[in-house]
């Protein structure tokens, strides 16, 4: 810091300049000092950002310094040439400051939302930074005024997260105001080193840098092998005088202050050895230089310790204050420190609800951000849509037009054939209208005629509703006599009636004594019917000798002897060979008739195979199917 601060000028205009060097080319404007300004506001390797004070801040640490801000904090990608006011845009409502320092020391400052009023994260980081011990800037200087302190403050917080004071990542391991200054001053002869360290991939710490450097003038010269000696604090080969006449003062920057002693041992000892006592001209001169060099930076030191030591004082001052104010609340009521630790809860709460709300305006951000590609999707597909339905509809209007003019040469047409159908249809009008008037005439004719043969069907009608009234007359008789028929036959019915009751008792009484008639001829009753010999048969020997009417069969044995040559059977009835199915069902119709009286019958037929048992049942069932009865097979 020191260094920057002997580096500046004061030139008493105000306001700042972007400024850089006049190998620019024509975008550049020349001022009173010879220095140049950038006219469309982006700052390039070569620029100067001047402070009204005459303090500036060149090209490449501003650079250095947007891309260590990318780095630090992803979301902002401020570009590499970003403008001065969009740096200060990106910086005026203090979150992103806020969010640097809680990166490098977690928790050392409280953060709000980007709508805190009054610049109070900004007022935030700059009561932690002033604790810290960095170089704090006014609200005035964020707010409009010159960006060099702002810069400058964030320079020397990326300085000391460059050589790592941070990497404890926690509020007690942080450095003292001091230490940053030592590290500032490190910082000076390292610059170019750690100029590209962030985003460049595959660059090495200090590669290639030396030949960037913009201070021309403070270039080293030394030969490569006589650096490194002196850095190393080995022993030089000092009798080479054209080698030290290339030394300048600068080269001795780089080399160590322990070998800067080394170095001036090694001049005085060579000097004693060969030149008893004296001292050669270039070497008294290099002597003096690296003397020179030592001597500034005790002074450096000096000035450091003393800086460090106002802030030693500075901070022991805070600590006593916050001792007393500790020792006030230890010597209060328990109220006032009830109080006091419920307002240190509430804070506690407050910044957790801050951490919280910050978390949730990340997320909205990443979700507004997502949300906004996703529209950008949609506008593109609506664009897209509407692309091809504008195209479409224009189709589909062409479309219309041609049916447009279609369907107006078609009316056209139609048109005249109406025309033409108009003038057919009043011809046909016109002989519609003469044919008319001759169907009139035919009509009225026909008239005359249908009045005539309406008069005759009247007097016809009337002749008929005469006729009528003398039909309703003999009605009206007839239905009298129908009457007095009708209650005679009443009468009669009546006799009737009595006399089919009377013929019920009768017949029931009747059937009473046809059963007992039929019980009487016998409960069991026994037929023979003889088979006829078959028309196949060629043997016609037959036994049966006698056939009685009273039931009697005799039939005979021709081969036994005398009594027993002939058997006598007797049955109720034997019909011979010769008797028809009817004549043997009337024998049986009586049982028949039993049956339907609701008597049981019973009749089967016995014989040997082929003796006609199912010929003579068949017959009684086909004959008895005619009086509605049906008797059981045999079988
Ligand atoms: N009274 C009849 N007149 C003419 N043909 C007869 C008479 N009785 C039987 N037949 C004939 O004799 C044959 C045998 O008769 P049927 O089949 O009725 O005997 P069946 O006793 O029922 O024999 P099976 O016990 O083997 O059944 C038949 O061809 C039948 O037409």
């Amino acid at each position: 810091m020191m260094s920057i601060q002997s580096e500046s000028q004061r030139n008493g205009n105000g306001g700042s300049e972007l400024q850089k060097d006049e190998n620019e080319g024509s975008e550049s404007q020349k001022d009173g000092n010879g220095r140049c300004e950038i006219s469309n506001g982006t700052y390039s390797k070569d620029a100067k950002l001047v402070e009204s004070s005459g303090s500036t801040i060149d090209g490449n640490e501003i650079l250095a310094l947007v891309e260590w801000l990318n780095y630090i904090v992803p979301y902002l990608r401020l570009p590499t040439d970003a403008s001065e006011e969009e740096i200060r845009a990106c910086l005026i409502d203090g979150t992103v400051l806020c969010r640097i320092l809680n990166k490098l020391c977690p928790g050392s400052v409280e953060m709000g939302g980007s709508s805190d009023p009054g610049f109070a994260n900004v007022k935030r980081f700059l009561v932690a930074v002033e604790e810290l011990g960095f170089p704090p800037f006014e609200l005035l200087d964020l707010e409009q005024g010159s960006l060099v302190p702002v810069m400058r403050c964030l320079s020397a917080l990326k300085t000391s997260f460059d050589f790592g004071f941070w990497e404890g990542n926690t509020k007690n391991e942080t450095k003292t105001g001091g230490e940053l200054l030592e590290i500032e001053y490190l910082r000076k002869i390292d610059r170019n080193q750690s100029f590209k360290r962030y985003g460049q991939q595959g660059t090495q710490n200090g590669e290639g840098t030396q030949g960037n450097s913009d201070d021309s003038t403070s270039e080293v010269t030394v030969p490569p092998a006589l650096l490194e000696q002196l850095k190393q604090g080995t022993n030089v080969d000092l009798c080479d005088v054209k080698i030290l006449e290339s030394i300048k003062s600068t080269s001795l920057d780089n080399a160590s202050t322990r070998a800067l002693f080394t170095v001036g041992n090694r001049i005085l000892d060579d000097s004693a050895e060969r030149n008893n006592g004296d001292v050669p001209q270039h070497l008294a001169y290099l002597l003096r230089k690296v003397m020179q060099v030592i001597e500034q930076r005790f002074a450096n030191q000096a000035v450091n310790l003393r800086i460090q030591n106002n802030m030693y004082k500075g901070r022991e001052e805070k600590y006593q204050m916050k001792m007393k104010v500790l020792e006030t609340l230890a010597s209060g009521t328990s109220e006032e420190i009830q109080v006091v630790l419920n307002q240190l809860k509430q804070m506690k709460i407050e910044q957790f609800n801050i951490e919280e709300k910050q978390k949730i305006e990340e997320q909205d951000v990443l979700r507004l951000k997502e949300e906004k590609d996703q529209m950008g999707l949609e506008i593109s597909t609506l664009k897209q849509e509407l692309q091809t339905t504008k195209s479409t509809h224009e189709s589909h209007c062409l479309q219309l037009e041609a049916n447009a003019k279609e369907a107006k040469l078609e009316l056209e047409r139609k048109l005249k054939e109406l025309e033409s159908l108009l003038t057919g249809s009043k011809k046909n009008e016109k002989e519609l209208e003469t044919s008319l008037e001759s169907v009139s005439g035919k009509w009225k004719q026909k008239e005359g005629s249908y009045q005539s043969f309406v008069n005759f069907q009247v007097g016809a009608l009337k002749e008929l509703s005469t006729a009528l009234e003398s039909t309703r007359c003999e009605i009206m008789s007839a239905k009298q006599s129908y009457f007095e028929e009708f209650n005679c036959m009443g009468s009669k019915l009546r006799g009737l009636a009595d006399a089919a009751e009377k013929y019920h008792v009768v017949l029931a009484e009747n059937r009473k004594l046809y059963n007992e008639v039929q019980d009487l001829k016998g409960n069991i009753r026994v037929y023979c019917r003889i088979r006829p010999f078959l028309p196949g048969q060629s043997q016609k020997q037959t036994t049966i000798e006698y056939v009685g009417e009273n039931g009697d069969l005799v039939i005979a044995n021709p081969s036994k002897q005398r009594k027993d040559s002939r058997k006598l059977f007797k049955f109720n009835k034997v019909f011979g060979p010769a008797a028809t199915q009817e004549e043997v069902f009337l024998d049986t119709q009586p049982l028949i008739r039993s049956v339907l009286d609701g008597y049981s019958v019973c009749i089967f037929a016995y014989g040997q195979t082929g003796s006609g048992k199912t010929y003579t049942m068949w017959a009684q069932c086909n004959i008895n199917r005619g009086m509605g009865c049906q008797l059981s097979s045999p079988k």
